[in-house]
């Protein structure tokens, strides 16, 4: 049976809501699926460690990655550059394994655009005020930067439309399983199925 290719899973969602919490405790549940590692312009928090986290880029770094076509997708933040490596990605749906990407919204459109066959799935905060609650309970922001991420988080919200999955993150763990849940289902999906059975249905189809 012909090998199929990775099926490309992007999370998405409000500065804030908890994708990076929340992809951190699939990461400890060990699952069958590859994290793509971004670049970005920003400077790293306490504890952050190139080629881990990020890869810390100048914005110098960063604009050649753009010009030399390294990245998948790519978009500027609350005034940072964050981007996902295109060769990761692509080798790794190639050798058979899903990659998630924990991208913010306009690159997830991005690659909706050159993935269109991807999973896209929407985090969302149980409510505005638990969002807001979240990001300055994370201590890493500024007054000014907090309301910034809250006016971009309600823009965000209205492109839920382009997603497949909406996920609410009230707790960690049930989060985790309705990705879980949904990381089952694509991978049940005929059309994905199908191709694998091509050969053995020879052309009586
Ligand atoms: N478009 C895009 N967004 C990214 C990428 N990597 C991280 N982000 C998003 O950039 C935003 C800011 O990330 P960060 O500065 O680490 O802050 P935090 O996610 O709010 O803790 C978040 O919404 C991330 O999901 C990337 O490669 N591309
Ligand atoms: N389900 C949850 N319940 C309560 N707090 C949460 C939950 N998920 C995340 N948080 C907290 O919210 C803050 C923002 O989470 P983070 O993962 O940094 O968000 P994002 O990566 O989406 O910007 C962190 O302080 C985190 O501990």
């Amino acid at each position: 049976m012909e090998k199929e290719r990775g099926i490309l899973f992007v999370l998405s969602g409000p500065s804030g809501v908890g994708k990076g919490t929340v992809c951190k405790a699939l990461r400890e549940q060990k699952l069958d699926i590859q994290y793509s590692v971004s670049a970005t312009t920003r400077k790293p928090r306490e504890g952050e460690r190139h080629g881990v986290e990020y890869f810390f880029k100048t914005k110098e770094e960063f604009l050649d990655m753009i010009e030399n076509k390294q990245l998948l997708e790519w978009a500027e933040y609350v005034g940072n550059y964050y981007g996902t490596p295109i060769e990761y990605v692509n080798s790794t749906l190639d050798e058979g394994k899903d990659v998630i990407l924990e991208i913010e919204v306009q690159g997830a459109l991005q690659v909706k655009n050159i993935f269109p066959e991807g999973v896209f799935i929407f985090l969302t905060p149980p409510s505005l005020d638990e969002l807001r609650s979240r990001i300055v309970g994370r201590g890493t922001e500024t007054e000014d930067l907090i309301n910034n991420r809250m006016s971009v988080a309600k823009e965000e919200i209205e492109l839920m439309r382009h997603y497949d999955y909406s996920v609410v993150n009230d707790e960690i763990d049930a989060a985790c399983n309705r990705i879980k849940a949904i990381i089952t289902t694509e991978h049940c999906r005929v059309d994905r199925v199908r191709p694998k059975y091509e050969k053995i249905l020879g052309d009586d189809k």
